[in-house]
């Protein structure tokens, strides 16, 4: 099918109904859970601060407008490659250079919710994802692979999404190699449900934040605090993420969006 007749199907079924637009995004506001970097690791970001400009009053009286105070990498949002060191002398590697074509792709999601409801800091393997692929297809290069964990339903309560104890943050995420190993699929990016892309014990990996170092490294994006993952098939949906375009901007806030079937 060329692309006019495939651009004409996707508007008949956005008409008809047939294909659904699933909202990936969580409510962003001064309630949004942040990442908690230990004090040595450096300083955090600040929450969500919303200020009133007006509200239909005498500081506007027809009007209501406010002003944030807000992190780029806050809530659903999107890393850019020169968000980490690795990625940093990249080429198009800042929310505002990146190419366009890079915010719609097709997404892989796979699921191991089931794992992560009885083990938190479960780590999604080269061999998982493997065996993933031989049941739902090859992941393709330029394609998202998205982790589903059902981690999105925490997202209510700040203790219950970071999940930290005296040891650190208990979230899963995958192992150095499982990234590696997409990167080297030729996947456009890694995309979670949890706060960051990378697990809670990813401090301690090989190299350290793998999801951040490796991914990033090969110019590659990260999605984090995805919701909505369990109303996406394993493969078939179009993944929409497009950052603000922040002047040298090391990620953004996203609506992210999937075109999937019903
Ligand atoms: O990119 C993020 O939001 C994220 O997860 C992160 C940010 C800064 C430092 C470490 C991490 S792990
Ligand atoms: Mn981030």
């Amino acid at each position: 099918m060329d692309a006019k007749a495939s651009l004409g199907g996707l508007a008949a079924g956005l008409l008809s109904g047939d294909i659904e637009v699933v909202d990936l995004t969580a409510p962003l506001g001064p309630e949004t859970p942040v990442i908690y970097l230990p004090p040595q690791f450096g300083k955090n970001t600040p929450r969500v601060k919303v200020h009133t400009i007006s509200h239909y009053d005498q500081d506007g009286p027809f009007w209501a407008w406010n002003w944030l105070e807000l992190g780029e990498h806050t809530g659903t949002h999107f890393d850019a490659p020169c968000h980490w060191i690795t990625g940093k002398d990249n080429p198009d590697s800042t929310t505002d250079t990146i190419p366009p074509g890079r915010f719609v792709a097709p997404a892989n999601v796979i699921d191991r919710s089931p794992e992560v409801r009885s083990n938190p800091d479960y780590l999604l393997t080269v061999d998982s994802i493997r065996q993933w692929e031989s049941e739902h297809g090859a992941i393709e290069a330029g394609s998202w692979v998205l982790m589903r964990t059902d981690w999105y339903k925490r997202n209510g309560s700040d203790a219950e999404f970071l999940n930290a104890d005296e040891n650190g943050p208990h979230s899963p995420g995958p192992t150095a190699d499982a990234i590696s190993y997409l990167i080297d699929k030729g996947v456009i990016g890694w995309g979670v449900e949890t706060v960051g892309t990378d697990a809670g014990s990813a401090g301690g990996m090989d190299p350290p934040f793998p999801a951040h170092n490796l991914m990033h490294k090969a110019n590659r994006y990260g999605l984090a605090s995805l919701c909505q993952l369990d109303r996406l098939p394993p493969k078939g949906a179009i993944l929409i993420a497009a950052p603000l375009k922040i002047v040298n901007g090391t990620g953004s806030p996203v609506r992210a969006l999937a075109l999937t079937f019903r």
